[in-house]
């Protein structure tokens, strides 16, 4: 057994752009997605133990599953490691297209390689969005979300994310998705700025975003008010509900989110750095 405690930071997923490009027989579907990362994320503790166990706790704990659903917990299993307890402490909303619970998962596995000394082989059979957790850095997503190939050429992109409490589950808006061909990415070029890089993604979707509003119009207003506040770009990550809106320099952000919070106090509205 080991005798370290072993800390790991489980960042939220950011997806810039996801093109939805076919469907494959088992239903699910082919995506292409550049996928940044959060400077805010969850936090993750893990000692060895007698059992299985885990503790959930901080300000978005509520609703988070205690038991074998959470994904934090079937990464252990699926590590085959049974003698650890672990503490997760949730900043991220749950059900809010920024993976947490896949990003939690991935934290325990890069914990568990780290003091444990064992791997999982098949990562995504925890879920789509396990591969890209791994890499936990700027990535080019595709297939059902199994290849990730690594992107260079993106800024920190200072950033405000806006959830407005409403968690939707990713299967409900892949149902609602009426176009399931679109077309892939544009390149992706190098950037010189978070300018550059808006103006690109001005350009680029996400395909779940329409299908995402007509389950919880609230998205729309969350993208309207990033835009009054002077994002360059607004958009929804994943299948949402959380958006997200780029800002030239970290000192308009934060002034974007002190202004957004006070017209939406219930709302999680965190300001970041994309991709740092
Ligand atoms: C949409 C994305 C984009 O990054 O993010 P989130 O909104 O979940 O954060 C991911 O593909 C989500 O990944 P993840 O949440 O791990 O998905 P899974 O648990 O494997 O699948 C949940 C459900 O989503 C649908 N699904 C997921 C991935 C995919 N490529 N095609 C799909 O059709 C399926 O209906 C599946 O039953
Ligand atoms: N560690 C976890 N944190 C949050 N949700 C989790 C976790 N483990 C399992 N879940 C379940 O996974 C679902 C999807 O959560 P999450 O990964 O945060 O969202 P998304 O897939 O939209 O990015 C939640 O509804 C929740 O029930």
């Amino acid at each position: 057994m080991k005798t370290v405690e072993i800390s790991a930071f489980a960042p939220a997923k950011i997806n810039l752009t996801l093109h939805v490009t076919g469907r494959r027989a088992d239903g699910y579907h082919l995506l292409d997605s550049l996928v940044v990362f959060a400077d805010i994320g969850d936090e993750l503790r893990l000692r060895p133990a007698r059992g299985l166990t885990l503790q959930v706790s901080g300000p978005m704990a509520d609703g988070v599953p205690r038991d074998d659903r959470n994904l934090a917990l079937r990464a252990a299993r699926a590590a085959g490691v049974l003698d650890v307890a672990i503490s997760l402490k949730k900043h991220l909303p749950a059900a809010a297209g920024i993976g947490g619970g896949s990003s939690d998962a991935a934290a325990v596995l890069r914990a568990l390689k780290e003091g444990w000394g064992v791997s999982v082989g098949d990562v995504a059979a925890l879920g789509a969005d396990l591969p890209v957790c791994m890499a936990a850095r700027t990535t080019r997503m595709s297939g059902v979300g199994e290849i990730v190939t690594q992107v260079n050429g993106i800024p920190p992109l200072p950033a405000v994310l806006v959830n407005p409490g409403t968690a939707i589950p990713t299967p409900a808006v892949f149902a609602a998705l009426q176009e399931q061909d679109g077309t892939p990415m544009d390149a992706i070029p190098a950037f010189a700025d978070a300018e550059s890089c808006a103006c690109w993604l001005s350009a680029q979707r996400n395909d779940l975003e329409p299908p995402a509003i007509e389950i919880a119009p609230e998205i729309g207003d969350c993208l309207e008010m990033l835009l009054a506040q002077g994002a360059l770009s607004a958009r929804m990550s994943g299948s949402g509900a959380t958006c997200f809106g780029l800002f030239a320099s970290q000192s308009d952000a934060a002034c974007a989110a002190d202004a957004l919070k006070l017209q939406q106090p219930n709302w999680w509205i965190q300001q970041t750095v994309l991709g740092a």
